[in-house]
């Protein structure tokens, strides 16, 4: 078994927005790896964060993804920065993978109203969002077969463009 489709990219990207209007449009379910975290541990992701810090919830996460891999077989939302993990990004060679990337300005915008990421957290999201995303960005394009940059597009819209891009090959 293996996800139809796997979501990446950086929070406020529109991985868990996007990823269950494709599997809508797709008529596949939807599956998110923060979600699956949270349910193995029956805690909040920030709590995790804070209590057991970041190395303990990549850990967690890491599974999560694995078992996702393995198991479902509709649309898999990742975390934002499961692609960290070198065991990940060699799992999802292989994979139809889909980038959905966006900028500072709107990724910040997008993130900013909510207090559920514990990254963003700090004193200067701004320059956090920036620094996160010139880390990450030459892994998502390491494992992604697809990106789409989503800063101007409404979510159905990103939706119509990973679908006009993706080439389903692999089944
Ligand atoms: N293309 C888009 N246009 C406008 N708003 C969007 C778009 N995609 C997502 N959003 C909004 O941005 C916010 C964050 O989206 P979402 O939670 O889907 O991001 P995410 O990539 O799953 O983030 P995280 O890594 O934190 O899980 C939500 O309020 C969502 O409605
Ligand atoms: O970008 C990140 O590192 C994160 C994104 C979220 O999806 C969560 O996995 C968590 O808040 C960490
Ligand atoms: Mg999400």
């Amino acid at each position: 078994m293996s996800p139809r489709l796997v979501v990446l990219g950086p929070p406020g990207a529109g991985k868990t927005t996007v990823g269950q209007l494709l599997a809508e449009r797709l008529g596949v379910s939807f599956r998110d790896t923060d979600e699956d975290v949270v349910t193995a541990t029956g805690r909040a992701i920030s709590d995790i964060f804070t209590t057991d810090g970041e190395p303990a919830f990549r850990a967690l996460e890491e599974d999560a993804v694995a078992a996702g891999l393995a198991e479902h077989d509709g649309v898999l939302a990742l975390g934002g920065g499961a692609v960290l993990s070198a065991a990940t990004r060699e799992r999802l060679a292989g994979h139809a993978v889909v980038f959905l990337n966006v900028g500072t300005a709107e990724g910040v915008r997008r993130t900013g109203l909510s207090t559920a990421r514990p990254l963003l957290a700090g004193v200067n999201p701004r320059s956090t969002f920036k620094a996160l995303l010139d880390a990450r960005l030459p892994l998502y394009r390491e494992v992604a077969t697809v990106e789409v940059v989503t800063d101007d597009l409404e979510p159905e819209q990103v939706v119509d463009a990973v679908l006009a891009r993706w080439r389903p090959s692999a089944g």
